[in-house]
């Protein structure tokens, strides 16, 4: 098993499911960082992608997942940080597809529109699969 770390962070919408894709990735051995939130009380998506960011930045962990209702607002969020390239994914194609053309290090997910099983697909999924590089590092590199 890799030795990366994966952070793993939601509002309170995402609460139950990143408490299910945590589970999951604990039992395959990976390491998870929970950086929150720690319950179904209201919460700020900004606040969570904004630890995300930290996470990565300072290398506690190398990949994220982020988990809102729809995934949208955590994605806005997160993607203003410019080291973050999150991928709002809704299925293993767009989960594959995020990996391999933009080297995504950030999986997104809408609890309120995506599935558990699918979800958990699109975890595996996306971390599973390498970045191709090649003529995607040209637009990767323009992206910030
Ligand atoms: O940011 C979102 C929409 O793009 C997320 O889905 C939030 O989880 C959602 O807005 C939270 O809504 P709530 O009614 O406050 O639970």
């Amino acid at each position: 098993m890799t030795a990366e770390t994966i952070a793993i962070a939601s509002d309170h919408a995402g609460y139950d499911l990143k408490a299910s894709l945590k589970e999951m990735l604990e039992g395959e051995g990976r390491a998870v960082l929970d950086l929150g939130t720690d319950g179904r009380e209201s919460v700020d998506y900004p606040d969570f992608a904004d630890v995300i960011a930290a996470a990565l930045k300072d290398g506690r962990a190398q990949r994220g997942i982020l988990i809102c209702g729809t995934g949208i607002g955590i994605s806005i969020a997160a993607n203003r940080h410019r080291h973050v390239r999150a991928a709002l994914c809704h299925d293993i194609t767009t989960a594959r597809l995020s990996r391999q053309h933009n080297d995504a290090n950030v999986l997104v997910l809408g609890a309120r529109t995506t599935g558990i099983e699918v979800a958990r697909d699109c975890a595996a999924t996306f971390l599973a699969t390498p970045y191709e590089g090649g003529r995607h590092a040209r637009r990767v590199a323009k992206l910030g």
